[in-house]
């Protein structure tokens, strides 16, 4: 269970509010919201209805109007900021490196201030030049402008676990990055968040990006309004309304076979005897054993330790689990069928 999210609260807003000096109207309208230890929460929304600001006001860069804001059991929302900021990584589209500090010294900048000692640093440079792919040897004297945006953005989400926070706020990181290295970006960070399970907050505009990372999408509608807090498959299942129906767009029925995997759909092994098959994990998802199938002309599959079945009930299985809420890999999925928490 150590790579999937507790069921203990980490960051809970409670009637949190935002009117910005000046503004008639509220950017964040009163909103309630439950993020549970180390599950990964995607807020989406179109543009300017509060998900930054709502990001900002969990580490206090954005001070709440009215509300409470708890982080871990604690009510953060007064008390001194920069303490409550040194334990919570906080990672931007801009990445915010600092020109004339190395890569070692922008890393270490959080452990300074905490008052490690210099090996104790180093070591924790090392570590996390490791953990984002980057080799410490080549990497920890340079200057930010000496590597690629991609390697940068690496180097902005290191230096946000530097202090090991329990929380991580991310604000678009991978929005400047072009497709190919956000792709590979998105697919690394997820296997760092298998090994380290920190509670994230990402804000993105991107509804796949959102589908494809976190545990929990919370979509955003027009004056802050929480339109549906729920696991990915759900919402692809069984958008809330209209306006998440729209901002999910075309082809849910397909992209859920992207969330799907082939071991939770709670198929009836069958006789695929004389049956062309390929072999596939039962964490495999749907849509990537019908490319494999596709691609060696197969029409089953052979679940390594779960029985065999063929295209026909792999498809069948996955129409009902659209009927059905998502009652097999729904449930599996941290969160999944929890009720609206409406704002
Ligand atoms: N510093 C500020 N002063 C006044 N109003 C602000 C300020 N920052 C944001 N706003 C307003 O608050 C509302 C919410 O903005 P916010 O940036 O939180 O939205 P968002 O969903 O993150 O938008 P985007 O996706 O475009 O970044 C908007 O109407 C915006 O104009």
């Amino acid at each position: 269970m150590s790579n999937t999210p507790t069921t203990k609260p980490m960051i809970r807003l409670e009637n949190v509010t935002k009117r910005y000096d000046g503004s008639d109207t509220l950017a964040v309208a009163p909103l309630n919201l439950e993020i549970k230890e180390g599950e990964f929460v995607c807020l989406v929304g179109p543009s300017g209805c509060g998900k930054t600001t709502t990001l900002r006001m969990i580490n206090r860069l954005v001070e709440p109007t009215s509300g409470t804001i708890w982080i871990d059991g604690k009510d953060v929302t007064h008390g001194d900021p920069n303490e409550l900021r040194r334990h919570i990584g906080y990672v931007i589209q801009q990445v915010g490196l600092l020109p004339h500090m190395t890569i070692e010294q922008n890393i270490g900048l959080v452990p300074g201030m905490l008052g490690w000692d210099k090996k104790r640093i180093a070591d924790r440079v090392t570590e996390l030049l490791d953990l984002v792919g980057l080799d410490p040897k080549v990497f920890r004297k340079r200057y930010p402008k000496q590597l690629s945006g991609g390697q940068q953005q690496r180097i902005g989400v290191a230096r946000a676990l530097a202090a090991d926070p329990p929380v991580m706020l991310m604000d678009e990181p991978f929005g400047a990055i072009d497709p190919i290295t956000r792709d590979r970006l998105q697919e690394e960070f997820l296997q760092l968040q298998e090994r380290i399970r920190k509670t994230i907050v990402f804000v993105t505009h991107d509804i796949d990006e959102a589908l494809r990372l976190a545990d929990r999408v919370a979509i955003f509608a027009e004056g802050s309004r929480l339109a549906q807090f729920a696991s990915p498959l759900e919402i692809l299942s069984n958008p809330a309304d209209d306006f998440v129906r729209t901002f999910i767009g075309e082809g849910a029925a397909v992209r859920r076979l992207n969330l799907l995997k082939v071991g939770e759909l709670g198929i009836a092994p069958s006789d695929i005897t004389g049956v062309p098959f390929v072999d596939v994990e039962s964490t495999t998802t749907v849509s990537a054993a019908l490319e494999r199938m596709l691609n060696a002309g197969a029409s089953a599959v052979r679940v390594r330790g779960g029985g065999s079945f063929t295209v026909q009930q792999m498809l069948l299985a996955t129409t009902a689990e659209t009927d059905g809420a998502g009652a097999g890999a729904g449930a599996s999925a941290a969160g999944a069928g929890e009720a609206v928490a409406a704002s």
